[in-house]
């Protein structure tokens, strides 16, 4: 088998003094679309934020491609889109002016600002203040500057939160052409038919620990026929939203 592109080993991390991730090990492979699924507090963020390197895990190893953020910072982060669960913007910035900045952050043209506008469907709204737009249009820039640079790895927290149904099957469609293209997904959701829909390695969490992993039909059989909501309800007690 191929080496994995993401590798996390042994990876626990203590927050407060309490233990939020526990013994993680994950191995993902180039191109693939991975969905951390669990209730709150499952653990899901934090596990995102240490592959983005915004937090470092207390103890284990996370590589991308072979390379550590302790090794070579400027290297792993330019592997790597983020879209976070939430984002202050900057007041009195358009849409086309924040992403203008985050291309500039990246080198890139500020055409690649438009083009992204225009993959999300704001191009006509990007002269707009993104501070001014709905929880979904800002979900829909934060999913444009996450792929603004075709970044090898895409690390979304809860990014289908506030989409309508026409823009959940777009964004769907738009993760599957990112894997065709040899780009490797990871995303955290509580929408388990996205989960279903789209990813072809779903790791269901419980208090920082990975308790089932497998691809949708394998958690199926294992939890019970009725679906990974039904199954995810009755094993987690929560309901999704
Ligand atoms: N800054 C922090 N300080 C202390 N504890 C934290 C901090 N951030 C997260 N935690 C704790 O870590 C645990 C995991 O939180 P995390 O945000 O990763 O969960 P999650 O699965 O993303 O939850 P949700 O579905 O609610 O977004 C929780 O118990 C949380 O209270």
């Amino acid at each position: 088998m191929a080496e994995p592109f993401v590798e996390l080993a042994g990876v626990n991390k203590r927050m407060k003094r309490q233990t939020v991730i526990e013994g993680l090990r994950l191995n993902i492979r180039q191109g693939s679309i991975v969905a951390l699924c669990g209730g709150n507090g499952a653990g899901k963020s934090t596990i995102l934020k240490m592959i983005a390197g915004i937090l470092q895990p207390d103890s284990g190893t996370i590589t991308i491609g072979g390379v550590s953020w302790r090794g070579e910072r400027r290297r792993y982060a330019e592997l790597i889109g983020y879209m976070p669960d939430d984002f202050r913007f900057s007041p009195g910035l358009t849409a086309f002016e924040t992403l203008s900045f985050w291309a500039s952050l990246r080198g890139l043209p500020k055409s690649t600002a438009q083009e992204a506008l225009e993959r999300v469907g704001l191009a006509d709204t990007g002269s707009k203040p993104v501070a001014s737009f709905s929880k979904g249009m800002r979900q829909r820039v934060l999913f444009a500057q996450a792929i603004l640079a075709k970044p090898p790895l895409v690390l979304m927290d809860e990014p289908t939160n506030g989409l309508d149904p026409y823009w959940i099957d777009t964004f769907v469609r738009q993760v599957k052409e990112l894997s065709a293209a040899g780009q490797t997904v990871i995303f955290s959701t509580h929408q388990l038919q996205v989960a279903e829909a789209l990813a072809d390695h779903i790791a269901l969490l419980r208090g920082g620990r990975i308790e089932l992993e497998g691809d949708a039909t394998e958690i199926r059989q294992r939890l019970g026929a009725a679906g990974l909501q039904a199954a995810f309800s009755e094993w987690f007690g929560i309901s999704s939203g």
